[in-house]
């Protein structure tokens, strides 16, 4: 088994229980409350920044030029299309400027920057690249079903394409082979530290999930 596949085992509870989300299920029906996608996206956008910063440190910690332009290309992705996303969805959701820049965080959301700081500041490449293929992989799983119709309001529709295209689809399989490559030629302690860092991203996927509904 692959290193990715047997982190994803270890994690299963948490992965499966993102993967079937209430939140999920509602994207993809239309019904989601816009009170809930309000939350969701305001807590969210408050990471991008940390998630940015991580793929920095992937890009000069990586052992290979490859690595570093598949990191950069994503990067130059993220920061342009999915950015205008959050703008078009507050201007719909009709969230003022104060709290897309600065609403209350919840435990979640701070837990998701201390862990994007904790992976960066290790400046171990295993370790980064575990953070960011629960961030990648995770979202891939929930958004790419099969023979799924999508919803009408592009704040729904557009959430789930930005995760389910083709492009974002390569990245994933291109993050879990890199991060099985490293794995395998990893130590015990690097191994340790990497599984250790997917653990913490999987559990917090699941209680921000969990959070916008309480
Ligand atoms: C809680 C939470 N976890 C993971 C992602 C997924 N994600 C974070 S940054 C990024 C790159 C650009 O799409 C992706 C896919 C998210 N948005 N929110």
């Amino acid at each position: 088994m692959s290193f990715s596949d047997e982190l994803r085992r270890d994690n299963a509870r948490d992965w499966d229980a993102c993967v079937d989300h209430r939140f999920v299920r509602e994207i993809f029906a239309g019904t989601l409350p816009p009170e809930v996608m309000r939350r969701y996206l305001t807590q969210d956008y408050q990471f991008i920044d940390r998630f940015v910063a991580l793929l920095g440190m992937a890009i000069a910690t990586a052992d290979r030029f490859e690595s570093r332009i598949r990191f950069a290309q994503f990067a130059a992705m993220i920061t342009s299309d999915e950015n205008t996303y959050f703008q078009r969805a507050f201007d719909t959701l009709g969230v003022p400027d104060a709290e897309r820049r600065h609403p209350v965080l919840t435990a979640p959301t701070a837990g998701f920057q201390t862990l994007m700081k904790d992976a960066a500041d290790s400046r171990d490449y295993g370790s980064c690249l575990a953070v960011l293929t629960v961030a990648e992989w995770l979202y891939l799983s929930w958004a790419d079903r099969a023979g799924e119709k999508l919803p009408v309001d592009f704040v729904h529709a557009e959430w789930i394409t930005l995760h389910n295209n083709d492009g974002f689809r390569s990245f994933v399989t291109w993050l879990r082979s890199e991060l099985d490559r490293v794995g395998a030629t990893a130590d015990t302690a690097g191994r340790t530290n990497a599984a250790a860092f997917f653990r913490r991203a999987a559990t917090l996927e699941r209680s921000f999930f969990d959070h916008i509904y309480e």
